[in-house]
């Protein structure tokens, strides 16, 4: 039952609460139909699990950012916490542990982004790698799922663990499969059932998988961290890992989160984080670009203009391209990367927008809700940069801009993904034309629904531009 002054929702059935209301496989279409219900704020029962639904800028901002200490602590009884030892920060509840973790993270990447080798050298860098591959692909059709996923991952691996992988590498290749299949897993039916069953959690059933997976991914991780305590020097370190472990020493024991068990998770953390979630939102760029010629060529062109004999583009260089700049961050609104996330209420019955809502509760901000939210948008279902442009031409950023969440804990890793896409796309658009194959058929924009959301698989061709 619905407690008192709790907010609206479908009526509940005994056991399976809502589970018939929402498809497990993509609940965004429902959420909508539910929105247009009940409102900006309405109830689900997940099993016997309270659960409300946020909508729209404004109730998104008021649970986000006004009560914020009331709304940023993360569900610990998922399988997913059980897993990764209640270790790490993306699923780290509201704490000590998680706000210590989170201010580390943020120094050291801003550390690695002033020192010498800095993050824009290091995107270069990696850079180089996409465009061997494109070279490679000239005339042909070629799928750019695996350049981009590696090409972000690499980024984060060189800010982690000082080191980039080629992608055959054995490393990688365990990683990525492993946390694929936990990602899938993490937002699959048997996890809903270890959820909302706690009798079946000791069974053998095949959410064991995802324990087992876990296991194989931190011993990889461990692996690495011993192979740098015996190579590091003290105070000189050469990237994250090196800096958590001079922080480790820092500390001594005084009673603070930082350990090398936590290492471990903290650093598949990031690595997870880092990842799908940048190279998805590129896969959507150049789906978007290839298939709108006319916006590509209109970037190309800015580019031109403002690069002219320039070597490469710098990030401070996005000041003078305010097409671009509406272009890239059109695709992060369109790309929708992060469609929802999940926290639950830390303390006892907090008021959200007229209702009541009680401690335990869990809290399901819609972001997709907000980017495509009629009325704070021009152009709210289609894919056009003028929904970021003004009357003069200029770059605006309006409030419902929200692909990275809001609040406290909102994006870490923001500054780091915003130089990648600038720096990626203005580099491959000046060198290269991206089209659609003839052959590739009408595309399909429908994002395959995720904990990170992807374009379906598709083919581009390139070629090198005239100016080259
Ligand atoms: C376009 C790329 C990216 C998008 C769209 C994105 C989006 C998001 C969103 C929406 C959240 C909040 C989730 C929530 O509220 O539950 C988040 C959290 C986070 N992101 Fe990103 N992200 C991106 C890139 C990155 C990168 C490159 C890093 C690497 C450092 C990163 C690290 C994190 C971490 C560690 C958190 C958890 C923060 C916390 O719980 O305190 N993200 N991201």
């Amino acid at each position: 039952r619905r407690p008192k002054n709790f907010p609206p929702g479908p009526p509940i059935l005994p056991v399976l609460g809502n589970m018939l209301n929402v498809s497990l496989k993509n609940p965004l279409k429902d959420f909508g139909r539910l929105r247009r219900s009940y409102g900006n704020i309405y109830s689900l029962f997940i099993g016997p699990r309270r659960a409300v639904v946020i909508s729209g800028v404004n109730a998104i901002k008021e649970a986000l950012v006004t009560k914020a200490n009331d709304f940023s602590g993360r569900p610990q009884d998922q399988l997913i916490n059980d897993v990764n030892h209640r270790k790490g920060v993306v699923l780290a509840d509201y704490g000590p542990g998680w706000r210590e973790h989170r201010r580390f993270a943020l120094m050291t990447l801003r550390n690695f982004g002033l020192g010498k080798n800095s993050m824009e050298e290091r995107i270069h860098g990696e850079i180089k790698h996409i465009i061997y591959t494109l070279e490679e692909s000239i005339g042909k059709s070629l799928t750019p799922q695996v350049m981009f996923h590696n090409a972000a991952s690499n980024i984060i691996c060189q800010v982690l663990f000082g080191t980039r992988y080629e992608y055959d590498d054995e490393f990688m290749r365990v990683i990525v499969r492993c946390i694929t299949e936990l990602s899938k897993m993490a937002n699959g039916p048997w996890a809903t059932l270890y959820n909302s069953l706690p009798m079946i959690r000791n069974l053998p059933l095949p959410f064991t998988k995802a324990f087992r997976n876990a296991e194989t991914c931190q011993k990889l991780i461990r692996d690495l961290v011993i192979k740098h305590k015996k190579t590091r020097i003290p105070g000189e370190p050469r990237d994250l890992v090196d800096c958590y472990l001079d922080e480790m020493e820092k500390r001594g024991n005084d009673g603070s989160s930082f350990s090398e068990e936590q290492l471990v998770m903290y650093a598949l953390d990031l690595h997870f984080a880092g990842t799908d979630t940048t190279s998805n939102t590129l896969l959507t760029g150049f789906l978007y670009l290839m298939t709108n010629p006319h916006i590509q060529e209109r970037c190309q062109w800015e580019i031109g203009q403002v690069l002219g004999g320039k070597d490469r583009v710098s990030f401070e260089d996005r000041h003078k391209m305010p097409y671009m700049q509406a272009v890239i961050h059109e695709v992060q609104r369109i790309a929708n990367t992060v469609p929802l996330s999940v926290f639950h209420c830390t303390t006892k019955d907090t008021e959200l927008m007229g209702y009541s809502i009680p401690k335990g509760t869990m809290v399901i901000p819609n972001l997709t809700s907000v980017l495509n939210e009629e009325g704070q948008w021009k152009f709210p279902h289609e894919f056009n940069p003028e929904n970021f442009l003004n009357d003069q031409g200029e770059f605006v950023k309006p409030e419902a801009f929200m692909p990275f969440s809001a609040g406290p804990r909102m994006c870490l890793g923001e500054g780091l993904a915003r130089m990648e896409l600038f720096l990626i796309m203005v580099t491959l658009l000046r060198k290269f034309k991206f089209i659609w194959p003839e052959d590739a058929g009408e595309p399909d924009y429908t994002p395959v629904f995720g904990i990170t959301q992807t374009p379906k698989p598709y083919y581009m061709k390139v070629q090198l531009r005239a100016t080259q």
